[in-house]
């Protein structure tokens, strides 16, 4: 495998889209979360959040009924489509077309979860960002791989890629069975980690920002959010995914010396979102 390549400032530059001034909510993408169930509402609220502040003109949640007050009261910017079942996900009917979609957040792994997102994977057409819940399901389901869209950004930790990919010996096993997992299924791989790594086939490219204070419940979910909003925002899958993980990780160190590590929370990620893009900008 070749060094792996950074993803700097000055990389980021080379692809970021300044917002234009002319611009309205309806060419800023509409893109749809969709995530939660009982006792995970909070994945919904903060992958939510962190897409509409990450710049997408519109955001859809689709949600088990358990999470609508909770969504609606939490983010107001946010619109919500709720499931007929109370505590999961059992149907994912869309009452538009988005730009792009996030799915996976504390979706858990009900059965009716597992055939609405078989059935979601048979008929979508959106780019997709795929997160926590839904890869496990993937990885317990390998042959609904083969529905997941060229492209797709499939956002592991250890563990989920593991329960993807089998386990590996040593760091470079690790690397060659992401590499011929990407290669085959032709998607993208946001490798999350300290640091994390983006496979996009034989290419590896290496975030540089972010801190431990990021190791806190949630701030996965965040990512999802940003990853969404900017594919939503029509960048490329593997530009959205490198300045996801790269403005992800910036917010982390912008706030670390307010907040120290301890006290760092998912919500800080987002509540830091407005520096980090405005310090790609001078
Ligand atoms: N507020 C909410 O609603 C929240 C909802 N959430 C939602 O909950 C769902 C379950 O997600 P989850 O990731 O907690 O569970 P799971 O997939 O079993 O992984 C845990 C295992 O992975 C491992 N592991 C993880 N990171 C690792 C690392 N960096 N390096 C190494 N190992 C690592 C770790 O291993 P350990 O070290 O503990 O042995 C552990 O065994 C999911 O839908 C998510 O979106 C959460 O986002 C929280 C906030
Ligand atoms: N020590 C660390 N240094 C840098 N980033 C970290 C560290 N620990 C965790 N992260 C980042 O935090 C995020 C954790 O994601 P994930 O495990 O999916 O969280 P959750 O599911 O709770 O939302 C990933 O983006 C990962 O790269
Ligand atoms: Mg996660």
């Amino acid at each position: 495998m070749k060094p792996p390549y950074l993803i700097t400032k000055e990389e980021i530059l080379k692809f970021y889209k300044p917002v234009n001034p002319l611009t309205h909510k309806g060419l800023q993408g509409h893109a749809v979360i969709i995530a939660g169930s009982y006792g995970k509402i909070g994945a919904a609220v903060l992958a939510s959040k962190s897409c509409i502040k990450s710049g997408c003109g519109l955001v859809t949640a689709l949600i088990p009924k358990c999470g609508y007050q909770i969504l609606q009261i939490s983010i107001p910017e946010v619109m919500v489509v709720t499931d007929e079942n109370a505590n999961f996900i059992t149907q994912i009917n869309l009452p538009l077309i988005p730009k792009a979609i996030g799915i996976g957040p504390g979706i858990g792994k009900e059965l009716g979860t597992q055939k609405a997102v078989f059935e979601f994977l048979r008929i979508n057409k959106a780019p997709l960002v795929l997160d926590a819940d839904v890869l496990n399901i993937l990885a317990e389901n390998q042959s609904w791989l083969e529905l997941v869209p060229e492209k797709t950004i499939l956002t592991p930790h250890p563990k989920e890629l593991e329960r993807l990919i089998g386990k590996w010996d040593s760091e470079a096993q690790k690397f060659q069975k992401a590499i011929a997992f990407s290669e085959q299924y032709k998607i993208i791989i946001v490798m999350k980690g300290a640091p994390t790594f983006i496979i996009n086939q034989t290419a590896v490219c290496q975030n540089t920002t972010g801190n431990a204070a990021l190791a806190t419940a949630g701030s996965g979910d965040v990512l999802t959010g940003i990853i969404t909003s900017l594919l939503s925002q029509s960048y490329e899958p593997l530009h959205a995914a490198q300045l996801g993980v790269f403005i992800h990780g910036l917010t982390a160190d912008i706030a670390l010396p307010k907040t120290g590590y301890q006290s760092f929370i998912a919500s800080d990620i987002i509540k830091n979102l407005g520096k980090a893009f405005l310090s790609l900008e001078n």
